[in-house]
Protein backbone atom coordinates (compact mmCIF):
# COMPACT_ATOMS: atom_id res chain seq x y z
CA UNK A 1 0.00 0.00 0.00
CA UNK A 2 1.74 3.69 -1.20
CA UNK A 3 1.12 6.03 0.89
CA UNK A 4 1.18 9.85 0.88
CA UNK A 5 1.55 12.66 3.89
CA UNK A 6 0.33 15.99 2.33
CA UNK A 7 0.59 19.42 3.85
CA UNK A 8 3.47 18.96 5.26
CA UNK A 9 5.44 22.33 6.56
CA UNK A 10 8.52 22.02 8.54
CA UNK A 11 11.42 19.55 9.06
CA UNK A 12 9.84 17.85 11.77
CA UNK A 13 7.05 16.60 9.89
CA UNK A 14 9.10 15.44 7.21
CA UNK A 15 11.53 13.65 9.48
CA UNK A 16 8.40 12.35 10.94
CA UNK A 17 7.05 11.16 7.72
CA UNK A 18 10.00 9.58 6.59
CA UNK A 19 10.63 7.57 9.64
CA UNK A 20 7.24 6.37 9.33
CA UNK A 21 8.00 4.87 6.21
CA UNK A 22 5.80 7.18 4.15
CA UNK A 23 6.09 6.59 0.10
CA UNK A 24 5.38 10.34 -0.54
CA UNK A 25 5.37 13.73 0.88
CA UNK A 26 2.94 16.53 -0.22
CA UNK A 27 3.60 20.28 -0.06
CA UNK A 28 0.75 22.54 -0.97
CA UNK A 29 2.12 25.23 -3.09
CA UNK A 30 -1.59 27.01 -3.45
CA UNK A 31 -4.16 28.93 -0.87
CA UNK A 32 -4.34 26.52 1.85
CA UNK A 33 -3.82 26.76 5.61
CA UNK A 34 -0.65 24.40 4.81
CA UNK A 35 0.51 26.74 2.11
CA UNK A 36 4.35 26.95 2.00
CA UNK A 37 6.63 28.64 -0.29
CA UNK A 38 8.87 27.18 -2.97
CA UNK A 39 11.60 28.59 -1.42
CA UNK A 40 10.45 26.62 1.76
CA UNK A 41 9.55 23.35 -0.16
CA UNK A 42 12.80 23.25 -1.67
CA UNK A 43 14.54 23.27 1.76
CA UNK A 44 12.58 20.30 3.23
CA UNK A 45 12.66 18.71 -0.02
CA UNK A 46 16.25 18.18 0.56
CA UNK A 47 15.52 16.04 3.14
CA UNK A 48 13.80 13.64 1.94
CA UNK A 49 15.83 10.60 0.33
CA UNK A 50 15.46 9.25 -3.04
CA UNK A 51 13.09 6.67 -2.29
CA UNK A 52 10.38 9.21 -1.23
CA UNK A 53 8.26 10.64 -3.82
CA UNK A 54 8.21 14.36 -3.12
CA UNK A 55 5.26 16.28 -4.17
CA UNK A 56 3.49 19.47 -4.70
CA UNK A 57 0.09 20.41 -4.73
CA UNK A 58 -1.74 22.85 -6.43
CA UNK A 59 -4.96 23.68 -7.70
CA UNK A 60 -6.30 25.80 -10.64
CA UNK A 61 -2.61 27.67 -11.35
CA UNK A 62 -1.82 28.19 -14.74
CA UNK A 63 0.28 26.28 -16.20
CA UNK A 64 3.90 28.73 -16.73
CA UNK A 65 3.09 28.97 -12.61
CA UNK A 66 2.74 25.65 -11.80
CA UNK A 67 6.19 25.12 -13.78
CA UNK A 68 8.01 28.26 -12.05
CA UNK A 69 6.53 26.73 -8.89
CA UNK A 70 8.37 23.31 -9.73
CA UNK A 71 11.01 24.32 -10.37
CA UNK A 72 11.74 26.88 -7.72
CA UNK A 73 10.50 23.94 -4.89
CA UNK A 74 12.70 20.96 -7.04
CA UNK A 75 9.84 18.49 -6.16
CA UNK A 76 9.72 15.00 -8.22
CA UNK A 77 5.78 14.83 -8.67
CA UNK A 78 3.36 17.32 -9.27
CA UNK A 79 -0.58 17.05 -8.15
CA UNK A 80 -3.75 18.89 -9.82
CA UNK A 81 -6.62 19.49 -8.12
CA UNK A 82 -9.46 21.21 -9.95
CA UNK A 83 -11.10 21.44 -13.37
CA UNK A 84 -8.00 21.12 -15.62
CA UNK A 85 -8.23 20.31 -19.09
CA UNK A 86 -6.33 17.40 -20.60
CA UNK A 87 -4.89 20.27 -22.51
CA UNK A 88 -2.82 20.80 -18.83
CA UNK A 89 -1.73 17.81 -18.25
CA UNK A 90 0.02 17.83 -21.91
CA UNK A 91 1.07 21.46 -21.71
CA UNK A 92 3.10 20.08 -18.01
CA UNK A 93 4.15 16.59 -19.60
CA UNK A 94 7.41 18.32 -20.91
CA UNK A 95 8.20 18.89 -16.88
CA UNK A 96 9.34 14.44 -17.18
CA UNK A 97 7.58 14.59 -13.63
CA UNK A 98 4.82 11.74 -12.72
CA UNK A 99 1.15 14.35 -12.75
CA UNK A 100 -1.00 13.46 -9.87
CA UNK A 101 -4.99 13.96 -11.22
CA UNK A 102 -6.91 14.93 -8.35
CA UNK A 103 -10.74 15.18 -8.58
CA UNK A 104 -13.63 13.56 -6.51
CA UNK A 105 -15.50 10.67 -6.81
CA UNK A 106 -18.48 12.52 -8.20
CA UNK A 107 -16.36 13.96 -10.91
CA UNK A 108 -13.91 10.72 -11.32
CA UNK A 109 -17.23 8.37 -12.08
CA UNK A 110 -15.82 6.08 -14.68
CA UNK A 111 -12.44 7.34 -14.80
CA UNK A 112 -9.51 5.42 -15.18
CA UNK A 113 -5.81 6.58 -14.13
CA UNK A 114 -4.01 8.07 -17.33
CA UNK A 115 -7.22 8.96 -19.16
CA UNK A 116 -5.16 12.25 -19.54
CA UNK A 117 -1.87 11.12 -19.28
CA UNK A 118 -1.70 11.25 -15.41
CA UNK A 119 0.76 8.80 -13.85
CA UNK A 120 -1.59 8.40 -10.64
CA UNK A 121 -5.29 9.27 -9.73
CA UNK A 122 -6.34 10.61 -6.55
CA UNK A 123 -10.12 10.46 -6.07
CA UNK A 124 -10.71 13.16 -2.89
CA UNK A 125 -13.54 14.50 -1.01
CA UNK A 126 -15.46 17.22 -2.57
CA UNK A 127 -13.49 19.90 -0.89
CA UNK A 128 -9.42 19.01 -0.74
CA UNK A 129 -7.78 19.07 2.15
CA UNK A 130 -11.25 19.80 5.03
CA UNK A 131 -11.01 16.13 6.24
CA UNK A 132 -13.92 15.26 5.29
CA UNK A 133 -14.73 11.72 4.75
CA UNK A 134 -17.21 10.44 1.57
CA UNK A 135 -18.84 7.70 1.20
CA UNK A 136 -16.45 5.11 -0.34
CA UNK A 137 -19.51 2.93 -1.54
CA UNK A 138 -19.89 6.16 -4.35
CA UNK A 139 -16.98 4.41 -6.60
CA UNK A 140 -19.48 1.36 -6.56
CA UNK A 141 -18.48 -1.53 -8.21
CA UNK A 142 -16.14 -0.42 -10.77
CA UNK A 143 -13.12 1.07 -9.02
CA UNK A 144 -11.06 2.98 -11.44
CA UNK A 145 -8.44 1.00 -13.42
CA UNK A 146 -4.87 1.13 -12.61
CA UNK A 147 -3.08 3.08 -10.07
CA UNK A 148 -5.13 5.73 -7.58
CA UNK A 149 -4.67 7.16 -4.15
CA UNK A 150 -7.50 7.19 -1.94
CA UNK A 151 -8.14 10.50 0.05
CA UNK A 152 -10.89 12.70 2.15
CA UNK A 153 -10.98 12.25 5.78
CA UNK A 154 -8.59 9.20 6.30
CA UNK A 155 -7.33 9.01 9.41
CA UNK A 156 -5.60 6.40 11.79
CA UNK A 157 -8.93 5.33 12.77
CA UNK A 158 -10.68 5.16 9.32
CA UNK A 159 -7.77 4.18 6.37
CA UNK A 160 -7.95 -0.28 7.44
CA UNK A 161 -11.81 0.10 6.67
CA UNK A 162 -11.57 2.46 3.67
CA UNK A 163 -8.95 0.38 2.10
CA UNK A 164 -11.16 -2.80 2.80
CA UNK A 165 -13.88 -0.71 1.31
CA UNK A 166 -12.40 0.80 -1.71
CA UNK A 167 -9.60 -1.68 -2.94
CA UNK A 168 -7.01 1.48 -3.66
CA UNK A 169 -3.74 1.46 -5.16
CA UNK A 170 -2.57 3.88 -2.06
CA UNK A 171 -4.08 6.10 0.25
CA UNK A 172 -3.74 10.32 0.49
CA UNK A 173 -3.84 11.76 4.07
CA UNK A 174 -3.77 15.77 5.65
CA UNK A 175 -6.37 16.52 8.51
CA UNK A 176 -5.88 13.15 9.97
CA UNK A 177 -3.07 13.28 10.95
CA UNK A 178 -2.76 16.59 12.49
CA UNK A 179 -3.11 17.69 16.22
CA UNK A 180 -4.83 21.00 15.20
CA UNK A 181 -5.62 22.82 11.04
CA UNK A 182 -2.29 22.98 9.62
CA UNK A 183 -0.49 21.19 12.65
CA UNK A 184 1.04 17.99 12.09
CA UNK A 185 1.29 15.12 14.48
CA UNK A 186 4.31 13.01 14.50
CA UNK A 187 2.61 10.19 16.69
CA UNK A 188 -0.62 10.39 14.14
CA UNK A 189 1.54 10.16 11.25
CA UNK A 190 3.50 7.20 12.33
CA UNK A 191 0.33 5.31 13.59
CA UNK A 192 -1.43 6.57 9.77
CA UNK A 193 1.32 4.69 8.33
CA UNK A 194 1.13 1.42 10.24
CA UNK A 195 -2.36 1.38 9.65
CA UNK A 196 -2.83 1.71 6.12
CA UNK A 197 0.60 -0.84 5.50
CA UNK A 198 -0.83 -3.13 7.61
CA UNK A 199 -4.76 -3.38 6.62
O1 LIG B 1 -4.46 20.39 2.02
C1 LIG B 1 -4.97 21.41 1.53
O2 LIG B 1 -5.29 22.36 2.24
C2 LIG B 1 -5.22 21.47 0.06
C3 LIG B 1 -5.66 22.69 -0.48
C4 LIG B 1 -5.88 22.79 -1.83
C5 LIG B 1 -5.70 21.70 -2.66
C6 LIG B 1 -5.27 20.49 -2.12
C7 LIG B 1 -5.05 20.36 -0.76
N1 LIG B 1 -4.66 19.14 -0.20
C8 LIG B 1 -4.45 17.99 -1.01
C9 LIG B 1 -4.27 16.66 -0.45
O3 LIG B 1 -3.60 15.84 -1.08
C10 LIG B 1 -4.94 16.20 0.80
O4 LIG B 1 -4.11 15.29 1.43
C11 LIG B 1 -6.23 15.50 0.44
O5 LIG B 1 -7.09 16.46 -0.10
C12 LIG B 1 -6.89 14.86 1.67
O6 LIG B 1 -7.10 15.81 2.66
P1 LIG B 1 -7.76 15.42 4.06
O7 LIG B 1 -9.19 15.14 3.81
O8 LIG B 1 -7.55 16.62 4.89
O9 LIG B 1 -7.01 14.23 4.57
Amino acid sequence: MFVKICGLSTAADVAAAVAAGADAVGFVLTDSPRRVEAGLARELVTAVPENVLTVAVFREEPAAYVRAAVGAAGVRAVQLHGNHPAAAFAELSDLGLPLIRATSAAKAAGADCGDLGEELLLIDAPVPGAGEPWDWAELGAKPPAGKWLLAGGLSPANVAAAITAASPWGVDVSSGVEIRRGVKGPALIAEFVRAAKSA
